[in-house]
């Protein structure tokens, strides 16, 4: 029996997606209800429906023995996983944005964002030393009022930034899905788990 953290939220349809078109048969209940275990017997398999952001924490726990998470998340959360697979779903990149023509406050900068990690070792990086201004969501609004100079943020299609007014200024990093295993379960179900890998990797959308 394999227990599979699943994102809820955006990445969700898309997982569920390849899961069945990799022949995994996935009951109704995963379309319909709010049950947060599912478990599919003929699968071998049970399910459990998490918040994107805490899918590593189940699986470093060893709760769940493998998760789907975006990049972003493994590149903030740094957790004892191992990266198996790159699923090439729910495509989008790190970026960091501000107003247009707005310079970076020379005496006090300040970035907000939700991935407060990401963002203090970019900036480290590019010698800049700044104030990180942790927030949940809706970031854009953040140099709309004055609370920060630029926002370290996800982008996909550009609409957010563009109806706020905003332009992408610097490119941190591409962001895909990736498949997640437990270090522990993978030495112990090493061959269950690269068969649902192999089933997986046959079926990943090109890109
Ligand atoms: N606009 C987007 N387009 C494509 N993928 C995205 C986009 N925004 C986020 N993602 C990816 O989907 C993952 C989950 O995002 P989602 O918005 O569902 O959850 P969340 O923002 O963490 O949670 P919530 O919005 O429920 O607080 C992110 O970690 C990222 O990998
Ligand atoms: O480039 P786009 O296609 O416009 O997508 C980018 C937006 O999507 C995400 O926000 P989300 O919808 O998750 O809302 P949030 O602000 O509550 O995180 C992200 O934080 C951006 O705001």
């Amino acid at each position: 029996m394999l227990t599979i953290a699943m994102p809820k939220g955006r990445i969700f349809d898309e997982a569920l997606e390849l899961l069945r078109r990799a022949d995994y048969a996935l009951p109704p209940e995963f379309d319909e209800s709010r049950k947060l275990v599912i478990d599919v017997p003929e699968e071998q398999m049970r399910f459990i429906l998490a918040k994107p952001m805490d899918v590593v924490t189940y699986v470093e726990h060893g709760v769940a023995d493998l998760g789907i998470a975006g990049k972003d998340v493994l590149m903030e959360e740094e957790r004892d996983v191992y990266e198996l697979l790159d699923l090439h779903i729910s495509r989008c990149h790190l970026a960091v944005a501000g107003l247009p023509g707005a310079k970076m406050n020379e005496i006090a900068p300040r970035v907000a964002t939700k991935y407060p990690n990401i963002a203090s070792t970019y900036f480290r990086e590019q010698g800049e030393q700044v104030e990180i201004i942790r927030l949940n969501g809706s970031i854009e609004l953040a140099p709309l009022i004055g609370l920060a100079d630029r926002i370290v943020d996800i982008v996909s299609t550009g609409r957010t930034l563009k109806e706020n007014g905003l332009v992408e200024l610097e490119r941190i990093a591409e962001v895909t899905s990736r498949l997640i295993v437990n270090p522990a379960s993978y030495r112990l179900n090493g061959g269950n788990i690269e068969r649902l890998v192999d089933r997986l990797a046959a079926v990943i959308p090109q890109s």
